[in-house]
């Protein structure tokens, strides 16, 4: 398999504290990933350097079919080349319905009035609609995003990202004030966005993790502890060591 996103030997210290540590991190076109780790293990570091956030000091990324550098890459740039961001709290325009919360993410055309102008037409109107019956809010096209419950605002912030159309996306954990039939809708959710694009979750919720079935890299210190299988890694001495035991 040909990597999509290639991390090699990245390593960032803040005030002389090695944050990353010599992290290395490959995933596919169309590939699912949980990333997992304690407090401060590097996590949000991680994600901040690959959409350009912070510079590492050392190390490559390396991105698409041409392994381009992303290190010289501002952070609008590597959003338009297809690096979509979802944070933990969910920031939708709470006074626009779902719809125009959608319209206003298309990716093309660029302006807000030529966005509207191109949902009148079907094709618009159909686009629309596509992305909001992806993520489960399909029968809630009229309704105020600000009326929408927390789970259903994240799902509509990830059709916000999958109006940009990106080849990857980062998503800081999801299930975070979800009820469980919000999560189990997620997880569904996120397996089928990831047979057309790369997907990185970091999530503590172990069940969600599970039911995500992909395979899990194990993030201690800075750099990766242990990767593969949930059953593979959560077996693994050290990992339970530093984060499972802690319990
Ligand atoms: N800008 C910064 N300046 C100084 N230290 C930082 C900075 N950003 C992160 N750190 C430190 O780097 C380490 C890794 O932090 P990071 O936020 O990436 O961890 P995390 O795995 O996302 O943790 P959490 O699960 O708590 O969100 C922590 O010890 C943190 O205090």
């Amino acid at each position: 398999m040909t990597a999509l996103l290639e991390v090699s030997g990245v390593s960032v210290s803040f005030d002389g504290f090695r944050a990353i540590n010599n992290l290395s991190f490959s995933i596919g076109a169309a590939e699912l990933r949980a990333i997992i780790g304690p407090n401060g293990a590097g996590k949000t570091t991680f994600m901040d350097i690959i959409t350009g956030k912070t510079r590492p000091d050392s190390g490559s990324v390396t991105w698409g079919e041409r392994a381009i550098s992303l290190l010289n890459l501002s952070e609008a740039a590597i959003a338009r080349i297809g690096i979509g961001r979802k944070f933990q709290r969910p920031t939708v325009f709470e006074d626009q319905t779902v719809a125009e919360n959608l319209i206003l993410a298309l990716k093309s055309p660029r302006n807000p009035f030529a966005a509207l102008a191109f949902v009148l037409t079907g094709e618009g109107r159909a686009r629309v609609a596509a992305l909001a019956a992806q993520v489960g809010l399909g029968a809630h096209l009229a309704r105020k995003a600000g009326e929408l419950s927390h789970g259903q605002k994240q799902w509509l912030e990830i059709a916000m990202l999958l109006a940009q159309e990106p080849r990857l996306l980062l998503i800081d954990e999801p299930a975070a004030g979800m009820t469980l039939a919000e999560r189990e809708q997620t997880t569904a959710m996120l397996v089928g966005i990831a047979r057309t694009r790369a997907v990185v979750v970091v999530e503590h919720d172990m069940e969600f993790v599970r039911r995500l079935n992909c395979r899990v890299t194990v993030l201690h210190e800075g750099a990766v502890l242990a990767e593969g299988s949930l059953d593979h890694v959560t077996r693994n001495p050290a990992v339970i060591e530093v984060y499972l035991g802690r319990g």
